[in-house]
């Protein structure tokens, strides 16, 4: 018997949350029927992601603005007929469950739940316009929806009372049913012929009660109230429906008013991911599941009656929570209060949606477009192959057989896809902590951290910049000791929180900057406040939140372990650090989930607009024609936006000899420039034009282009995510494994072993450089002995030259301290590379891009040359053996020329061609002048 059924013979039914028009009209819904869905639940909150998240709804806007409508009409005439279509493909399910199931719920405007008339005269007009039997109009069961439950009941409209949280407020949904089963019955109705569910709010009350519960340490208690809760409601609603009062009615054939688990979805990525299904199985009760609950409950839910089970148990457990003096009515109340804030908030970002809709289609305006130039046809072959076999479902339904042939470092790397849901979750939680850390007077911020810990922080410092009364948020990610020392400087430790960020708590980089600046903040503000001034984000169990422990670190966050670095955006590694500057984090995450919806199975990349399934076939695509190196023109202000994603596209997909090369912050020439072997992206705010011409030109070219046109910088939440699923798709498309790093390694333990001959021998052993030039010490693979020659040998002596050579592109390494002249110099640099290889040049600073971008320089096809500049150092800095103890055995002017060498060996290992140039500290930029006069 197929799953859903056997659970509807245990007495439960599972509907489905989630509605869109596409989801009904390709099938996907009448799929799902025959699987055994029972029913369709909507909100505004769900309609807000599907119409503005998809264009299933283009074509009936483009004819509903002929008509003339308002915006509010024009909404209504979208979700009526999708309601309407989904509830005659339901019909059957009604009329084969003897009316039971089978039904659609259609909410009313969140914005009339505290005005009963106005909901009774709305939800009656509702009813009337959609025509069905099988729906149901949903109301909150606010103080005022009450009376509206037992006129609308009492008119023979079946309802869903939605928005319930707490026990006595159930009660008196329950009793508003009996009411107005009571009225039908005096009007002479029949009362067989109505329904109601009473929809109880599950997963957030354990996000509320959670947060109270850890800062009492009853962690025992952690994730299993909001069960406890609904179990109490259920045995009260076994009560209520076996009364006399009920008997009576059900004589004349009325029905039970059955509980409705909703919001189970996990938030909290350390439960069971169908713990708020399997929890929660009982006779006559009704579970509204989102897709992703879908899935996982189809795949490894379980069928056995849990409601009845442990009932002592969570009477216990709510009677200790009171014990501890937490109020569980208050949190419920402010529940309702919040979900219906947040519905109303999705109504109005509904309708700017809609208008932005109409906007766009008067205006014939595109924010996504490709324009593949000569490849439309294999990426329309692609995009087949896609769909065919069903990759994008099969990655919502975290099928690692997308990648490959074993779970491995896949399955446990899929967690970035609900990274919007869950971190929406926890923001109650990180705006208490913000506001504790504003109180208290912290000025600055300082991120510690490495690549996907940093440089998500980084895109939020440097594109939203710091709201009125925030924190001044800055990056730290050089090793180079004057960088370090510059912010030891730059920034009071009394005034400093600092951020120590890292998935797998052990990074040397990360770890050396905080046993410094611990021992710094140690010496200006005492033991007793130095914890204050330290939090960590984490994985849990990590060698961070071991130490961050000890050292009574004021706040550990830690993140779902199921996301690697540079998928982790959007979870706590990206909005802790947002939160602290001040960006609006609901708007910026629900902009993701518009995303997120449109990135879903159902819509799919041929017959809808499933824009990051489009953009990682399109990559996948041309870099198996060689156009695989990815060049990134931006909007001024996106520029950091760059670099986040060239570390997304260069570790995720450069391995085993294959690759797509991130190009970001080149000077943008003219086409004879560039090789056959680009595409690019467009990425701008619409009203700009500065790149338009260029690109303009880069498509007569014959380059393909992808546009991207953003409204506001709110959008890169959306646009971190189709990144993110572009590259997953990418990987797909060219074979790879996205998710882990295999060559990152290496360097690390070259670093590592120079360090320990560090420490035996009191010196860093060099190799021998192959000559030098006025000072500057250069090593090379080849015999050459000097400059022009290496040059001429390495890169050759012309563009052809080069690519005869079997070169593809040059990364420039810059192990010295990054500043903006020496950031002017390397661009002009690369730009004179560039005009004569006629090549794809990047520039990164180490050892930074070594968590970026290092991946792929040795585990792609072996194309790239590479020219390292190291600078020693005018001062040092010692690093701590350990935070607050003095001893200190290496400084990270070893740090970093150890990495440096270790990492020159490690491409050399792989058979890179590698130029190092190693110049005094003191002469920076005379060095590199020089090194550039004598290439030109
Ligand atoms: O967050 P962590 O564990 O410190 O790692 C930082 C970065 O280092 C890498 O593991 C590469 O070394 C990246 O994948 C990651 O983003």
């Amino acid at each position: 018997m197929l799953k859903l059924n056997q659970l509807a013979s245990l007495g439960q039914s599972i509907w489905y949350d989630y509605i869109r028009r596409q989801f009904i009209t390709r099938g996907e819904l009448q799929k799902l029927i025959e699987k055994g869905l029972r029913g369709v639940t909507s909100n505004p909150s769900i309609f807000e992601k599907a119409i503005a998240g998809s264009s299933d709804y283009d074509e009936d806007i483009k004819e509903l603005i002929e008509q003339d409508l308002t915006v509010q009409e024009i909404y209504e005439k979208l979700v009526v007929k999708d309601i309407q279509l989904a509830a005659s493909l339901m019909l059957p399910v009604y009329y084969k469950t003897n009316e039971l199931d089978g039904y659609v719920s259609l909410e009313v405007s969140p914005t009339l739940a505290h005005n009963s008339h106005a909901t009774i005269d709305e939800a009656k007009r509702l009813y009337k316009l959609l025509e069905r039997k099988n729906v149901m109009i949903k109301v909150p069961a606010t103080q005022e929806g009450l009376p509206a439950i037992t006129e609308l009941i009492g008119s023979g409209i079946s309802v869903n009372m939605t928005l319930i949280f707490n026990i006595d407020n159930y009660k008196q949904v329950a009793e508003a049913y009996l009411k107005g089963l009571e009225l039908l019955s005096e009007r002479g109705g029949d009362i067989s012929k109505v329904s109601s569910v009473a929809s109880f709010f599950i997963s957030r009350i354990d996000a509320d009660v959670d947060k109270e519960v850890n800062k009492r340490n009853a962690d025992h208690l952690k994730g299993k109230i909001a069960i406890a809760n609904a179990k109490v409601a259920y045995q009260i609603f076994q009560k209520i429906y076996h009364t006399p009062r009920w008997k009576a009615l059900e004589k004349r054939g009325a029905r039970v008013q059955r509980l409705l688990w909703a919001s189970t979805g996990v938030k909290n990525p350390s439960y069971p991911d169908t713990i708020y299904v399997d929890g929660l199985i009982g006779k006559q009760t009704v579970n509204t599941v989102p897709p992703a609950t879908f899935n996982d409950f189809m795949d490894h839910g379980s069928l056995i009656i849990t409601l009845d089970e442990n009932i002592e148990e969570a009477i216990s457990q709510l009677e200790e929570l009171k014990s501890l003096d937490i109020d569980l009515d208050k949190i419920t109340n402010q529940l309702q209060a919040e979900g219906l804030e947040s519905f109303s908030k999705s109504f109005e970002n509904l309708m700017k949606a809609i208008e932005l809709k109409i906007e766009n289609i008067k205006e014939e305006r595109k924010p996504f477009r490709v324009i593949t130039s000569g490849y439309q046809a294999s990426v329309e072959n692609s995009m087949l192959e896609l769909k065919m076999q069903r990759i994008v479902e099969r990655i919502w339904e975290k099928d690692y057989t997308v990648w490959g042939d074993r779970p491995d470092e896949i399955s446990n790397r899929l967690g970035w896809l609900k990274s919007p849901d869950v971190s929406l979750e926890m923001l109650s939680d990180i705006y208490e902590f913000v506001e504790s850390i504003r109180k208290e007077g912290f000025k600055n911020a300082l991120l510690l951290g490495m690549g996907g810990s940093s440089l998500a922080p980084e895109v939020f410092s440097k594109t939203f910049g710091t709201k009125d009364g925030y924190l001044n948020l800055e990056i730290l990610d050089s090793t180079h000791p004057e960088k370090v020392l510059e912010y030891n400087k730059k920034f009071d430790p009394e005034e400093t929180l600092y951020i120590v960020s890292t998935k797998s708590g052990g990074t040397v980089e990360t770890f050396s900057f905080m046993k410094f600046f611990y021992n710094q903040t140690l010496a200006k503000v005492g033991i007793k406040n130095v914890g204050n001034h330290f939090i960590a984000i984490t994985d849990p169990q990590s060698g961070l939140e071991t130490i961050a422990k000890e050292l009574k670190f004021r706040k550990i966050f830690l993140n779902d372990p199921n996301i690697g670095g540079r998928y982790s955006a959007l979870s706590l590694f990206g909005i802790v650090p947002a939160a602290l500057i001040g960006v609006d984090l609901d708007k910026l995450l629900n902009n993701a989930l518009v995303m997120v919806c449109n990135s879903e199975g159902a819509n799919c990349p041929i017959h809808g607009d499933n824009t990051p399934a489009k953009l990682g076939v399109v990559m996948g695509t041309l870099a198996e024609f060689g156009r695989d190196k990815i060049t990134f023109i931006t909007s001024k202000q996106l520029k950091y936006f760059g670099n986040w994603v060239e570390q997304l596209i260069a570790e995720s997909t450069g391995k085993i000899g294959k690759g797509i090369l991130p190009v970001v912050g080149e000077e943008i020439l003219e086409p004879e420039y560039y090789s056959n072997d680009r595409i690019f992206i467009h990425l701008k705010f619409e009203n700009e034009s500065a790149n338009d011409e260029s690109v303009e030109k880069f498509k007569r070219a014959g380059h393909p282009v992808v546009e991207i046109i953003l409204k506001d910088i709110y959008e890169l939440g959306g646009e971190f995510f189709r990144w993110e699923m572009a590259t997953a798709i990418a990987g797909w498309k060219l074979n790879i494994q996205p998710f882990d790093q295999p060559n990152v390694e290496a360097a690390k333990i070259l670093a590592r072993e120079m360090l320990a001959e560090y420490l035996k021998e009191g010196k860093l052993n060099q190799p021998n450089p192959n000559f030098e030039m006025n000072g500057i010490k250069v090593y090379s693979n080849d015999y050459s002995s000097d400059i022009t020659s290496l040059f001429n040998n390495q890169l050759g002596r012309n563009a052809e030259d080069f690519r005869e050579r079997e070169n593809q592109y040059i990364a420039i390494h810059a192990y010295v301290k990054p500043n903006e002249s020496v950031d002017k110099l390397l661009h002009s640099f690369r730009t004179l590379l560039q005009k004569k290889y006629k090549s794809a040049i990047t520039v990164g600073y180490g050892p930074g891009f070594l968590h970026s971008t290092g991946q792929l320089h040795k585990g792609d096809a072996g194309k790239g040359v590479f020219i390292q500049f190291i600078s020693t150092s005018k001062n040092d800095a010692a690093i701590p053996d350990n935070a607050g103890d003095e001893k200190s055995t290496m400084s990270f002017g070893t740090l970093i020329t150890a990495q440096a060498f270790g990492d020159r060996k490690a491409l050399k290992n792989s058979g890179r061609k590698v130029i190092t140039f190693l110049f005094d500290g003191t002469e920076i930029e005379k060095s590199i002048n020089q090194i550039v006069k004598a290439f030109n």
